[in-house]
């Protein structure tokens, strides 16, 4: 008898299978010289790149080119996401069938006990035979041994079903959530606790129960053997408490739901306040984020008191039930007993088979609150790998050149009328710079950060390279462009591993390549640790301008065609916006197309190109000497026209 091994230990894996073996065959000498850096127009590699796309391991002993097979097997690199939970619960089938072959036989083990005493009372005891005794207890105690023993391998059994199957879907949830996260969806990482219930779930004793269940007729049936009066009381009692497991799911399913939803907004709470823990801080707003928290944590609470009390209720009903028929076979089978109709071991007998008949129903009830929410949990990963993704197999394309062009961009969030982008069409060649400004509000952020397909246009299209963004292999698209976002978060590691995009087959050479393009080396090397400083959760030890050039030197890794800047300019000092003007002349040199949105006019003279947007509308497009007369004439005039508004005080001069 085996375990299922497929997944022990477990791997979270992103990695196809095979995807090594043909990338060793592809490259022999990779793996003895892991400084050596692809070559940077290399489709091979790219293709190698792209097979580490977040994939689950496939069933175990699966069909279709598993494991070692070698053969090119990346379609199931982009399965679609509702295949992924299927493919899951085929992968742990083999071991929920064993689990279920285990609960067949540990529930007829069951009637050890009480098939020991009916025999101990009508057959020892009448015939004072030892022989037979000791020759029912050792069958008994064999019996017992054997339970036991299956029932702990179900145990490990189910706790490896759970951990393989938070594998298989772990790595998939964590690509979807972060794929809603980044259009903006709330519940985001809530998937993964939910996947975590889930595993709490199939290991916990609610599932034990699940699997006892369907063998309570073979026990109602051996009370209807020892005597069909037993066993109508039996079967009545077994309706009855169904009866109170329905109704404990109508008047607790909706309260727990409530409860559920209010634990995952406090969550959500809890998670924005932790990583604004110095603002909350420094301005004394303890109390307030407490507040907020504890509201939804209340409600939450309160909700979940009163499913709780009912289910309580209910669940001591159905014990009284239990109780009740335990004595009414006990009185009536004593009853029969007396007209010697049955023996008094057939008696206790039955009455101990009916208990364990009831047993899974009375459990049941008592767990409902674990199944109510280990299924609500399962519906929301279920909905998250539902969510369309663009999970197509997309061509890997030769490097782009940096051609950007927005044909008539129309955007309107989801879940809202409001239209941020409105009719935006630019092109931009290849080496080109492009400043785009405007007014707070106008859309710059929101085209800063479809251009780079972070969020797909409602309407429209954004080419890089006269292909569609959304025709464009993920990986490969985001290792050609570089993404500065308006906040930063840098993640807990180390300044090389951040500069590198936590990519472990980065060599030096590419970091300190990133770094000087970016400017950044000479800053790097004030810290005693350099490149190998320990940033933490909340960024330190960086200052706000560091952060943002060590998050420009991410942008400018492993030679992107296209890098868009969101106010790279914001907490930079002089000396900052002198190396981040030198950064993008560097950019020019090297044919690199960049947009950069900004609000400060210095970082101006280092574009070629100008786009003002207001209002989700391109106001004026073209070069730079054509637009920025323009934009100093209208600055004049408004600073005029705001000199002579009544009450408003001249301005010093400079
Ligand atoms: N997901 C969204 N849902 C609703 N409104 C949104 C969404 N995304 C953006 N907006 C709205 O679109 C407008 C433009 O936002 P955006 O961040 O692009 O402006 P911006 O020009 O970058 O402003 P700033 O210069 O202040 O950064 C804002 O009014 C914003 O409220």
């Amino acid at each position: 008898m085996r375990l299922p091994r497929a997944t022990w230990p477990p791997v979270f894996t992103t990695e196809r299978p095979g995807a090594a073996a043909t990338a060793r065959k592809a490259a022999p000498d990779a793996g003895a010289s892991p400084q050596k850096a692809p070559p940077p127009v290399d489709l091979a590699g790219r293709q190698q790149a792209r097979d580490q796309i977040i994939a689950p391991t496939p069933p175990a002993g699966g069909k279709g080119g598993g494991a070692g097979t070698g053969k090119s097997t990346s379609r199931r690199a982009y399965q679609p996401r509702a295949d992924v939970i299927r493919n899951g619960l085929r992968a742990c089938s083999r071991g929920i069938l064993q689990v279920g072959a285990f609960s067949v036989v540990i529930n007829i083990l069951m009637l050890t006990v009480p098939l020991y005493l009916f025999q101990l009372s009508d057959r020892v005891l009448t015939s004072r035979s030892i022989d037979t005794l000791a020759m029912l207890s050792i069958i008994a105690v064999g019996a017992l041994t054997l339970l036991v023993l299956l029932d702990a391998l179900r145990r490990f059994v189910l706790t490896r079903i759970a951990v393989q199957l938070e594998s298989l879907l772990g790595a998939p949830v964590m690509s979807a959530a972060l794929r809603s996260a980044d259009v903006g969806a709330t519940r985001d990482i809530q998937a993964l606790r939910d996947l975590q219930q889930v595993r709490s779930f199939i290991n916990g004793p609610v599932m034990l129960v699940m699997f006892d269940a369907p063998m309570a007729p073979l026990y109602f049936l051996a009370v209807f053997l020892i005597h069909p009066a037993l066993g109508i009381i039996a079967t009545g009692a077994g309706v009855v408490l169904f009866g109170i497991a329905v109704l404990n799911e109508r008047m607790t399913a909706k309260e727990y739901g409530v409860a559920g939803n209010f634990a995952m907004r406090a969550n959500i709470q809890a998670s924005a306040q932790a990583r604004n823990a110095q603002v909350i801080g420094a301005m004394g707003m303890l109390e307030e984020a407490i507040l907020l928290w504890g509201r939804e944590n209340a409600a939450s609470m309160k909700a979940q008191v009163h499913a709780n009390d009912r289910n309580i209720y209910l669940a001591s009903v159905s014990r009284y039930v239990r109780l009740v028929t335990q004595i009414g076979i006990l009185g009536w089978g004593a009853y029969l007993a007396v007209q010697g109709s049955v023996t008094g071991g057939m008696m206790i007998a039955a009455s101990l088979i009916a208990s364990r008949a009831l047993a899974p129903i009375e459990g049941a009830i008592d767990g409902w609150r674990g199944f109510v929410q280990a299924k609500s949990a399962y519906r929301r990963v279920r909905s998250l790998l539902d969510m369309p993704a663009n999970d197509t197999e997309r061509m890997l394309l030769p490097k782009p050149e940096g051609r950007v062009q927005a044909d008539k961009l129309l955007y309107i969030p989801p879940g809202t009328r409001r239209t941020v982008l409105n009719g935006v069409s630019f092109t931009l060649e290849a080496g080109d710079s492009l400043a785009v400004i405007g007014p707070s509000g106008g859309g710059k952020s929101t085209l800063a950060r479809m251009l780079v397909g972070c969020i797909a246009p409602t309407a429209g299209s954004v080419r890089l390279d006269f292909m569609d963004l959304r025709n464009w292999d993920r990986r490969q698209l985001g290792e050609s462009i570089g993404y500065l976002p308006q906040d930063i978060e840098l993640f807990p590691g180390t300044i090389k591993a951040n500069i590198a995009r936590m990519r472990e087959d980065a060599t030096d050479e590419e970091i300190a390549k990133a770094a000087a393009l970016a400017g950044v080396h000479e800053m790097i090397s004030g810290f005693q640790d350099g490149y190998e400083t320990e940033i933490a959760v909340d960024g330190s030890p960086l200052s706000g301008g560091q952060k943002q050039q060590i998050a420009l030197a991410r942008a400018f890794f492993g030679e992107p065609r296209l890098i868009v800047l969101d106010e790279p300019n914001a907490n930079l000092d002089t000396m900052g916006e002198r190396a981040l003007a030198a950064a993008l002349a560097r950019a020019r040199r090297q044919g690199i197309t960049v947009v950069l949105v900004t609000q400060r006019p210095a970082v101006l003279q280092s574009v070629s190109k100008i786009l003002i947007l207001r209002e989700g509308q391109v106001a004026a497009f073209g070069e730079r000497d054509q637009i920025l007369p323009r934009l100093m004439a209208q600055t004049q005039d408004e600073a005029l026209a705001a000199a002579r508004a009544p009450g408003v005080p001249a301005q010093p001069q400079a």
